[in-house]
């Protein structure tokens, strides 16, 4: 994934000020950022739901998106989602989608109602839908948000074994504790993006 000097703003509320980011295949990235900051309408602008006032952004292969905003039909099944899902990627079958939710310990809940489900849950089941078709660049907007411990860490693991394929992942997150994990990370200040050090402690 290829981004160029992208600004974005919201009226006379400039919120992306020239915004550059290169994500090469097989790498972990991750951008931290104050709660308004912009990450989220960074994310947007990366995923094409926002068009940018100025700048470009590029990007190879599959695609795949897990927003902060969940979007999940309440009144509709974990499994209906998937074979929702499963149709409108084009998916023979569901076998990723099932691997994922092995990880994330949730195959349980695939006849439970998304509208019963808790906000751990909900989560996992909008990462599974990100997932289901194995993307090769895919964006995570605060993707352990609602997680516990076993599950938070679970999630490095994916987010890991998906570099380690030559997958190009991106988490955004206010809060980085494990920022060892990450190949590159970014702190978005000011509309920019600024490189921090992944050895060091880094919380927004
Ligand atoms: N649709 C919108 N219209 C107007 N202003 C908006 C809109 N969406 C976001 N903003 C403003 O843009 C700024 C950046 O918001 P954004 O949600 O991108 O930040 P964030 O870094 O993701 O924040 P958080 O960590 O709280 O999720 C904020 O000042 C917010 O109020």
């Amino acid at each position: 994934m290829d981004v160029t000097d992208v600004h974005h703003s919201y009226r006379q509320h400039a919120v992306l000020g020239g915004v550059d980011l290169r994500l090469r295949p097989g790498t972990l990235a991750g951008i931290v950022g104050e709660n308004g900051a912009g990450k989220t309408t960074l994310l947007k602008v990366l995923a094409g739901e926002l068009r940018p006032d100025r700048g470009t952004v590029r990007h190879r292969g599959r695609f795949g998106y897990c927003p902060q905003a969940v979007v999940l039909d309440d009144s509709f099944t974990v499994r209906q989602h998937l074979d929702f899902f499963r149709s409108a990627f084009g998916l023979p079958d569901l076998l990723r989608a099932r691997e994922v939710m092995e990880i994330l310990a949730f195959t349980e809940y695939l006849d439970h109602r998304a509208g019963l489900l808790s906000g751990g849950s909900r989560q996992k089941l909008n990462l599974t839908l990100a997932l289901m078709h194995d993307p090769d660049v895919l964006l995570l907007d605060e993707p352990y948000q609602g997680f516990d411990w076993e599950t938070y860490l679970r999630f490095w693991e994916l987010a890991t074994s998906l570099r380690d394929a030559g997958r190009s992942v991106l988490v955004v997150s206010h809060l980085a504790y494990d920022i060892d994990r990450l190949d590159l990370l970014w702190r978005l200040e000011g509309g920019r993006l600024h490189r921090q050090d992944t050895r060091t402690e880094a919380t927004a």
